[in-house]
């Protein structure tokens, strides 16, 4: 039998890349990783989820105390720099940095810091930042290199106040003004921090709707309140060119708009890491987006290489690589998987922040679904009226026979935690996943959690015979 340097190894060390690796350890395989920052964490811990969430903390924070009443008896409200909120992400950073790191030491996973691309099937050579290359073979590679921003070549990302995604966390100043090309998610995260701080925002969507895969009424309620926070969301719009000086950024849309600002953020798209491995030593090919194909175990058509991650694509989310990582390793070794695609939740930290899963009265109405709805607003819950953040709203969406539930849609306060509630009833088997739930069990009072029974009973109550 052919002895290699590993049983697993792993490109990466993103949410994707330190599950596959870990997972790998703990049962017993000898497992390395790859990685080309000089830091684990990958792109999440770095310049995606961990630093935009603290960033957005820190600014819902600042929010709080200017609109609190009991604060106006400490001072008047304030306004603090961009570089002052973002400050606390460093912080969190240097946290995840240390305990990610202690997870490969304590679990004899190796760390391999340099480039990694493919010699053959077996073998990855590791450019370190000193020029040595090192080889190194294992029986099975999984590939977690995770994704990039998008960058339209006649975009100049070199220019001071032209950044995206990732650059924006190097930002000096704090704008007045900043355009956001793009209002997928990460448009519209940014464009609520931006405007959390005061700064005026310009959010520019090419499709008709924000987040058009949302539910309908969560999509114009985010539109609402985002310009009810002062943003100008500009709908059907799209790029033509920028022309970027020292003393602002003009860009000019299809439609003849040209909007000025002091920066542009760019965030329509994100890439795969794909194009440095040498996939064709391996006999693999990227698609345009720099994605690669896998099937429901996440292997490649090279059966000993897996992929996991952003590099995959949809659903392109922390909380998802984690488990597609496990997935894949416990698939290395022949073991069943579970491949993630019905119920995964979304969770997009605007503010207020949003969070679903199941379906929406969209897909259930074009699949001929008969649904029934119930709805309770946080305004109406004694927690949201405590708490100050009445605004939002939980929708429950159930089958009116069964019962089953079968899409929850939450706009508002801990949208992204209350949801994983509703999620663990309907993913019951059977008569298991049933509205009835909350209506007979005890819910903590006052709760957001309660929004559940609210929504509950006043779902049961449309129906003629409950
Ligand atoms: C601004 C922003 C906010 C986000 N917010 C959220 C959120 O709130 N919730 C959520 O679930 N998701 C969020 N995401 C998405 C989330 O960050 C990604 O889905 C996640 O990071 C993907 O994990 P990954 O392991 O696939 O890759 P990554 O985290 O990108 O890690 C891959 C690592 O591999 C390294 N690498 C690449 N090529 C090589 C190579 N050839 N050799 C060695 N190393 C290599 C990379 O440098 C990187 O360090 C956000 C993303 C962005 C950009
Ligand atoms: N809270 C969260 O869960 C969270 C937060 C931020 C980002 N994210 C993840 O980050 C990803 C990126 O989000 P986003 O806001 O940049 O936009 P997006 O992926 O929603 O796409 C925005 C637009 O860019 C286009 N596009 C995407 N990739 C492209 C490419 N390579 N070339 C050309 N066009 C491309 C898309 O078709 C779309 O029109 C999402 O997949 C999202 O899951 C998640």
């Amino acid at each position: 039998m052919t002895s290699y340097d590993y049983d697993v190894l792993v490109i990466g060390s993103g949410p994707a890349g330190e599950s596959a690796a870990l997972n790998a350890a703990k049962h017993h395989q000898r497992a390395g990783v790859i990685e080309d920052r000089s830091m684990v964490g990958g792109g999440c811990t770095h310049r995606g989820t961990i630093p935009s969430k603290a960033l957005r903390h820190a600014v819902k924070q600042l929010m709080r105390f200017n609109t609190g009443r009991l604060f106006r008896e400490i001072g008047h409200s304030r306004q603090i720099p961009y570089p002052t909120a973002l400050s606390v992400a460093s912080g969190v950073i240097e946290k995840q940095v240390e305990m990610r790191s202690k997870f490969y030491a304590r679990n004899n996973i190796d760390l391999h810091i340099g480039q990694a691309c493919f010699v053959n099937e077996h073998t990855l050579a590791v450019r370190q930042a000193d020029g040595i290359i090192e080889k190194i073979t294992a029986g099975d590679i999984v590939i977690a290199t995770g994704s990039r921003p998008y960058r339209p070549a006649d975009v100049d990302f070199d220019h001071p106040r032209v950044y995206d995604s990732d650059t924006i966390l190097d930002l000096k100043n704090t704008p007045r003004k900043i355009l956001v090309y793009g209002a997928g998610v990460i448009g519209c995260e940014y464009a609520s921090i931006f405007s959390g701080l005061g700064i005026k925002v310009e959010l520019i969507n090419s499709f008709d709707y924000l987040l058009a895969f949302l539910d309908d009424e969560i999509s114009v309620a985010l539109n609402y309140h985002l310009r009810d926070m002062g943003v100008m969301v500009r709908h059907r719009e799209e790029y033509d060119h920028l022309e970027a000086s020292s003393s602002g950024v003009e860009l000019h849309l299809k439609s003849g708009k040209r909007l000025r600002g002091d920066a542009l953020l760019w965030c329509n798209g994100r890439t795969g890491n794909t194009d440095g491995l040498n996939l064709e030593a391996v006999n693999l090919e990227a698609d345009q987006r720099g994605h690669l194909q896998v099937n429901r175990n996440y292997q490649t058509s090279t059966p000993n290489i897996y992929a996991v991650g952003d590099v995959i694509g949809w659903p392109s989310l922390a909380s998802a690589g984690y488990d597609q990582g496990r997935s894949a390793a416990a698939a290395s070794r022949g073991k069943e998987t579970v491949r993630y695609v019905d119920d995964v939740p979304t969770g997009i930290y605007t503010i207020p922040e949003i969070s679903s899963v199941g379906k929406t009265e969209r897909e259930l109405t074009d699949a001929k679904i008969p649904f029934e709805v119930g709805r309770a607003f946080f305004k109406d819950t004694a927690r949201g009226q405590i708490s100050g953040e009445d605004v939002g709203m939980l929708k429950i969406l159930f089958c009116p026979d069964s019962l089953a539930i079968l899409g929850i849609h939450c706009f508002g306060a801990e949208a992204t935690e209350i949801i994983h509630i509703g999620q663990a009833i309907m993913n019951q088997k059977g008569e298991g996943n049933t509205l009835k739930y909350f209506i007979t069990t005890t819910f903590n009072y006052p709760t957001m959690a309660e929004a559940y029974r609210i929504a509950a009973h006043n779902g049961l109550n449309r129906l003629n015979d409950y």
